[in-house]
C-alpha cells in the first residue's frame, strides 16, 4: 500500500463548475495509469506517430495520437492526411467501455453511459512547456459528452463559458488519475490548459515526467 499516504488520499477541494461539468479525482487506479501508458507506448509506434497538429501553419506545442478517427484542426479523417496518410489504430473496446463508466462516475447516474459509444480519442502529450490555448471541441457532429482522462504530472485546467473564451471561467488542477467530463451545457464550454506543473507525477503512474490527456469523444461521423 506505498500510495496509502500519497497526495491521492487528500481530498482535493473540487471548485464550483457549471452544470453539466463534472470532475472526479483520483478516478484511474495507479494499476490502471500505468496500463494506459504501457497502450500509450504502443499507440506511439502504431501507423500514425505522434505529432504536434498544425493550427494556421503553426505547431501546437501538445504532440497528439489519435484513436478511431485521426483529428486535425478543424476536421475527422479515417487516414492522417496531415501525417503519413495511414489509417489510425481502431477505436479500442476497452475504451468504449471505460467512457461508459466515466459518464456513470461522473453524473451519478446508472444509466449515464447507456448511450454513449465513443469512437475517437485525442491522446495528448504535455511536456513541461506545453499549453493548450483556450478552445471548443466542436469538430463534432454529436453533442455527447467529452471525456478526459489526465495521468502524469498535474496541470492547471482552465474551464469556461460556451459564450466567450474569455471569463468566467474556473481554474481547476487536474492531476494523475483524474477524470473529468463535460456535457450537456457544458459541452460547448471554452477550455484550455494554462500550465504543467513539472515533477508532480507519482511515481507509479507510469510516466516520469509529463503529462498524458486522452479525451474521448464521439465524432457522430458514420462509416468508413
Ligand atoms: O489536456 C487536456 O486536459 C485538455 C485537452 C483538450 O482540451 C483537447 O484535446 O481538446
Ligand atoms: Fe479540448
Amino acid at each position: 500500500m506505498a500510495t496509502l499516504f500519497g497526495d491521492d488520499m487528500i481530498e482535493r477541494q473540487i471548485p464550483e463548475l457549471p452544470p453539466g461539468a463534472h470532475c472526479v479525482p483520483g478516478w484511474l487506479t495507479l494499476a490502471q495509469q500505468r496500463w494506459i501508458v504501457a497502450r500509450f507506448g504502443e499507440w506511439v509506434r502504431g501507423p500514425v506517430p505522434i505529432r504536434a497538429a498544425k493550427v494556421r501553419g503553426h505547431e501546437m506545442s501538445v504532440r497528439t495520437v489519435c484513436l478511431g478517427w485521426h483529428w486535425r484542426p478543424y476536421e475527422y479523417t479515417r487516414e492522417a492526411v496531415d501525417v503519413n496518410g495511414n489509417r489510425v489504430l481502431e477505436f479500442p473496446d476497452w475504451m468504449v467501455r471505460l467512457g461508459r463508466r466515466a459518464l456513470v462516475a461522473a453524473t451519478g447516474d446508472p444509466r449515464a453511459g447507456d448511450a454513449y459509444t465513443a469512437d475517437t480519442a485525442l491522446v495528448n502529450l504535455y511536456d513541461d512547456a506545453a499549453r493548450m490555448g483556450m478552445h471548443q471541441d466542436r469538430d463534432e457532429r454529436s453533442s455527447a459528452p467529452v471525456v478526459s482522462l489526465s495521468i502524469g504530472d498535474t496541470c492547471t485546467f482552465r474551464f469556461g463559458n460556451t459564450e466567450t473564451r474569455n471569463r468566467p471561467y474556473t481554474d481547476l488542477a487536474l492531476a494523475s488519475g483524474d477524470l473529468f467530463v463535460f456535457g450537456g451545457a457544458a459541452r460547448f464550454a471554452y477550455h484550455g490548459i494554462t500550465r504543467v506543473h513539472p515533477g508532480t507525477a507519482p511515481a507509479e503512474c507510469g510516466l516520469e515526467a509529463g503529462r498524458i490527456n486522452i479525451t474521448m469523444r464521439e465524432t457522430g461521423l458514420a462509416g468508413e
